[in-house]
C-alpha cells in the first residue's frame, strides 16, 4: 500500500486531457495495478525499519526535502495518501509539485518561513487578504517584515531582502481583483506567491501567468463539503524541497483522512465551481438591481483583462444600505458561519469576523467596511437562495 510516491506518479494524467478529465483521474494511476477502485487510506504513523543502515540514509534524505521511494519510514515524513491528493493537486495547477498542510495558515507559515531561511525575510504584499494573513505578515511573528504595496507600486517596494510578493486574487473579501501578469513582471527575480483559494484551478492557474508559487486553504473549494481542514502549495520542484524541510520539521503536515477528502473533492471541483458560478452571477445581478443594497463586489463585470479569472467564481460580497449584521441574523437557508467554497451557502460579515484581526485602519484602506457582507454561494436553487436573501434584507 506505500505504493509510488508523489513524485513518481506526478503528471501521467496525459497533459493532452482536459481539466474535469485531470480531475477526476490525477493521484489514482495506479489504482488499478493494485486492484483497488478508491485510493487507499493509509492510516501508519511509523513503518517497519528492518535495515537500519539503509533506514539512516533513507531517514537523512527525507529530512532534505526529498521523496526517497520505498516505505515513509514516518508520517510526518511523508504519507501515500497525502502524496496522492499532492500529485493531483500539482497537476491541475500545472505545478511540478504540491505540499500538503495542515491548513491553509500552516502553508502560509511554511512559505515564509522558507522566505526567512533564504535569508530574505521582506515581503511585499497587496491588500486585501484573508484577514489572518494580513495579520500573520502585520505582526511578523516569523521574523518576515512587511511592506504593502498597491499593484504598480510593488516593483518600488521590492528591496535586496525581499523574499516574496504575495496577492490573494479575487481577494477576500472584496473579490478584487489582480492582473497577475502585469504584477509578475513587477516582481523580476522575486518570486510571486498567489492564494488562490477563492479562484480555485479551475477559473484561475496563476503559475500560467508568471506566479512561482500557488497557496490554497484546501479547506475551502478542494474539499468543498467543508467537513475537512487542509492547504496545499502548488510550486517548483526546488521551493516544494524547503517547503517539506520545514513541514517535517514543525510538524504541520495533513492528516492522511484528510488527504483523501481533499483528493475525492478535486473529482466534482468543476462541476461544482461552475453550477455555484452560475448560481452566485444570478445573485449578483439581482443584488445589484436592489435598492437596499449599494455596491455589489462580483468579479468579471468589467471587461476581462489578461489574467483575469474565466468566469465570476462562487464568491460575491455586497454592502447593505441598512444594518449588514442584521442580515446576517435574519438568514434562514444559508447558514451564518465564516468559511467559504461548501456545497452550501455561507454568509458572513468580514468585519467583525474574517477580518475582525486586521487594524480598522488597515481594513478601512483596502474597503473592508461595516456595511459589507460576503457571501459564499453554494449548491442550493437559486430561486431558495434569493427568498432567504430578499426576506434577511428585509430584516435590515
Ligand atoms: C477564523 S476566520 C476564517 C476563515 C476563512 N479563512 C474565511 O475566510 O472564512
Amino acid at each position: 500500500m506505500n505504493g509510488p510516491i508523489s513524485r513518481m506518479i506526478a503528471h501521467t494524467v496525459g497533459m493532452n486531457h482536459s481539466f474535469a478529465t485531470q480531475a477526476v483521474h490525477a493521484g489514482r494511476e495506479d489504482l488499478a495495478e493494485l486492484g483497488v477502485h478508491a485510493p487507499p487510506i493509509d492510516l501508519s504513523t511509523t513503518y517497519p525499519a528492518v535495515d537500519s543502515h539503509v533506514e539512516a540514509d533513507r531517514i537523512s534524505r527525507f529530512a532534505a526535502g526529498l521523496q526517497p521511494p520505498g516505505s515513509p519510514l514516518y508520517s510526518r515524513l511523508h504519507n501515500p495518501t497525502v502524496g496522492r491528493f499532492e500529485s493531483a493537486l500539482a497537476t491541475l495547477e500545472k505545478a511540478e509539485a504540491a505540499v500538503g498542510f495542515a491548513s491553509g495558515m500552516a502553508a502560509l507559515t511554511a512559505c515564509l518561513l522558507a522566505a526567512v531561511a533564504a535569508g530574505k525575510p521582506h515581503v511585499v504584499a497587496v491588500r486585501p487578504l484573508y484577514g489572518g494573513s494580513d495579520h500573520l505578515l502585520n505582526c511578523g511573528l516569523l521574523g518576515t517584515r512587511i511592506s504593502w504595496a498597491e499593484p504598480g507600486r510593488v516593483g518600488d517596494a521590492i528591496e535586496a531582502d525581499t523574499g516574496l510578493v504575495i496577492v490573494e486574487t479575487p481577494a477576500n473579501p472584496t473579490l478584487t481583483e489582480v492582473d497577475l501578469a502585469a504584477l509578475a513582471a513587477e516582481c523580476g527575480e522575486v518570486p510571486l506567491l498567489v492564494d488562490n483559494t477563492v479562484a480555485t484551478p479551475v477559473t484561475q492557474r496563476p503559475l500560467e501567468h508568471g506566479a512561482s508559487i500557488v497557496l490554497h486553504s484546501a479547506t475551502k473549494f478542494l474539499g468543498g463539503h467543508g467537513d475537512v481542514m487542509g492547504g496545499v502549495v502548488a510550486c517548483g520542484e526546488e521551493f516544494a524541497v524547503r517547503l517539506r524541510q520545514i513541514r517535517i520539521a514543525t510538524g504541520g503536515i495533513l492528516d492522511p483522512f484528510g488527504a483523501y477528502l481533499l483528493h475525492r473533492g478535486l473529482a466534482t471541483l468543476p462541476v461544482r465551481v461552475a453550477a455555484q458560478s452560475a448560481t452566485a452571477a444570478e445573485l449578483a445581478d439581482r443584488l445589484a438591481d436592489d435598492r437596499r443594497v449599494s455596491v455589489v463586489h462580483y468579479p468579471g463585470r468589467s471587461p476581462r483583462r489578461p489574467g483575469q479569472m474565466e468566469s465570476g467564481g462562487a464568491m460575491l460580497s455586497f454592502e447593505v444600505v441598512g444594518d449588514a449584521t442584521r442580515v446576517v441574523a435574519a438568514v434562514g437557508l444559508i447558514t451564518p458561519a465564516v468559511s467559504l467554497g461548501s456545497v452550501d451557502s455561507l454568509i458572513q460579515h468580514p468585519a467583525s469576523l474574517t477580518h475582525r484581526i486586521v487594524e480598522e485602519t488597515d481594513r478601512q484602506s483596502c474597503g473592508v467596511n461595516a456595511a459589507m457582507l460576503r457571501l459564499s454561494v453554494g449548491l442550493e436553487a437559486v430561486e431558495d437562495l434569493w427568498a432567504d436573501l430578499d426576506q434577511a434584507l428585509k430584516a435590515a
